[in-house]
């Protein structure tokens, strides 16, 4: 199944997330709150604003869906949130659940702040700063859309993860190649799943289950 319309984004929302009116009507004033936005700071791509459901809304709304299992309960860490993709439409879905936003830039931060607290999104912590700076600690789902290549994004970020956790990472169309050139000393469940939105994108699904020993020391 693809979504590549609005009507079709809007639809996959109600029928296969089944998402009540109330949600709805976040996601709604989230995307005229980008679109007026869009106009002070360049938050997501011109190109995409006319189709911001099924770019943005579905795009993030697909990883509670295509891993085909139950995702871990407990607090999710998006990295490189941005505009707010895919932390804040998670936390719309997911209002039950801690979702943890993170961008280096000053303006996005304060932006997710303003969005969060115009959704009365009570479960978002917004942290302004880079991920390589921020305290450890473990997370049970680790996102990121369009935040750095899988070796460096791991690198980075490996330290917030235990085997448990569930790392969803949309990719675009160079998803198994990244995948492919993955350094073999890291030992991972990672498969890819292709996108809802674009069949031609894929989304690297999967858990960590070991860092790369330093060089030079043995299994
Ligand atoms: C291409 S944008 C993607 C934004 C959003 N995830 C999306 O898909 O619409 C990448 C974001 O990562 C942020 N970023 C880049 N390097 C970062 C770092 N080291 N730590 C935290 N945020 C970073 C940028 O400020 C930017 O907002």
């Amino acid at each position: 199944m693809t979504v590549t319309t609005e009507a079709e984004a809007s639809d996959w929302l109600k029928t296969t997330l089944g998402i009540d009116p109330d949600v709805l009507s976040r996601l709604d004033q989230l995307a005229a709150l980008l679109l007026e936005e869009n106009a002070r700071q360049n938050l997501v791509a011109q190109g995409t604003l006319l189709h911001v459901w099924q770019r943005h809304i579905v795009d993030s709304a697909q990883l509670l869906h295509v891993p085909r299992k139950t995702l871990p309960g407990g607090e999710w860490l998006d990295l490189g949130t941005g505009a707010g993709f895919p932390g804040l439409v998670i936390a719309a879905l997911q209002p039950e659940r801690q979702v943890t936003v993170v961008d280096s830039r000053r303006l996005r931060t304060d932006w997710l702040s303003r969005a969060a607290s115009a959704l009365s999104l009570d479960n978002v912590r917004v942290i302004h700063g880079r991920v390589e700076e921020l305290e450890t600690q473990v997370y049970s789902v680790i996102s990121a859309r369009a935040f750095a290549p899988l070796e460096k994004l791991l690198t980075v970020s490996a330290r917030f993860s235990t085997p448990d956790t569930l790392w969803l990472l949309p990719k675009g169309a160079g998803a198994p190649h990244e995948l492919a050139m993955l350094s073999e000393s890291w030992r991972h469940t990672f498969h890819v799943e292709q996108s809802l939105t674009d069949p031609a994108a894929g989304i690297i699904v999967g858990s960590l289950l070991g860092t790369p020993r330093p060089k030079g020391t043995r299994r």
